[in-house]
């Protein structure tokens, strides 16, 4: 079978500067999940022409605005870059403008000119999920991206603070630690049956949660 070897990795946006070439369609969509998972990430566009939409979303999440044809001299100081023109000659042209400066480059919607893919992506407080087909179908990432922002309940953010706290008040080693963190979750994921369903899953991380409470913290 065929396997995702990709490996995700949760980028500090914040620290890192990301160029999004484009103000169209693609350029806004891109926008509007980058600021929907980052809302902090710093962010520049470049384009002739922006859509409203994304003159207001860049006004929401304080990104720049640059009204300008792309040229090599905004990839200064950026660390990723997604390319979203509607000339395919010149997404290509930013591509190789980036590997040659060994920036991460995504020509949107196009995976042979990606160094790394935008995934579907649920947060709930703490935690994020962020989801890969291997770049073979978007729109499973979407609907599996719908799927767990269902299935997780707004709360399990509680859980992990419970447990990050209930850590701190353990006295012992590490391996002490690991064994009573490992302990007291482990009802997350001690199944016999080989098909975990939607609502076990859910019911599960209520129990937990119930459970790292009653350690009162
Ligand atoms: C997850 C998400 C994140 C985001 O965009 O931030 C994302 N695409 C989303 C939606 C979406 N994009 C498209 C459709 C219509 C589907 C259709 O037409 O079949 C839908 C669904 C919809 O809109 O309903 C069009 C499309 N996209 C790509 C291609 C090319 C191809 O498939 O070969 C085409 C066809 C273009 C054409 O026809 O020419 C390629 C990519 N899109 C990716 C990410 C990367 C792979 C992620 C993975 O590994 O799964 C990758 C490889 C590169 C990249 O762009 O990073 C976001 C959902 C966010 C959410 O809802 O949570
Ligand atoms: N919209 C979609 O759903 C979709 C789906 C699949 C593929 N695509 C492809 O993705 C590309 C972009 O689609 P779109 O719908 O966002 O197009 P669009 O026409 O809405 O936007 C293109 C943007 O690129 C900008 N641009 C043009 N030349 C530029 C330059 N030299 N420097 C900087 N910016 C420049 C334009 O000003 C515009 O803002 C197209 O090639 C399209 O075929 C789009």
């Amino acid at each position: 079978m065929e396997r995702n070897n990709l490996y995700p990795i949760f980028l500090k946006t914040s620290q890192l500067h990301v160029l999004i070439v484009g103000g169209g369609y693609v350029a806004e969509e891109k926008l509007q999940f980058l600021t929907k998972s980052s809302p902090d990430a710093n962010i520049t566009l470049v384009s002739p022409m922006f859509r409203p939409g994304t003159l207001e979303l860049a006004k929401r999440f304080k990104a720049d605005l640059i009204t300008d044809f792309y040229d090599t001299k905004y990839l200064e100081g950026k660390h990723l870059v997604v390319a979203t023109t509607d000339k395919p000659e010149l997404n290509i042209q930013i591509y190789k403008d980036c590997r040659g400066l060994d920036k991460l480059v995504n020509v949107a919607d196009n995976p042979p000119y990606c160094d790394f893919y935008m995934g579907g992506i649920v947060t709930k407080g703490n935690v994020k999920v962020a989801i890969s087909t291997n770049g073979k179908s978007p729109t499973t990432a979407k609907r599996l991206r719908q799927f767990f922002e269902e299935v997780l309940p707004d709360n399990i953010n509680e859980m992990v603070q419970n447990l990050n706290a209930y850590r701190k008040t353990l006295k012992g080693d590490f391996e002490y630690k690991v064994d009573k963190m490992n302990e007291v979750t482990k009802t997350l994921v001690d199944k016999n049956e080989s098909q975990i369903s939607r609502s076990e899953v859910s019911a599960d991380l209520k129990k937990e949660q119930e459970t790292t409470k009653a350690v009162k913290i």
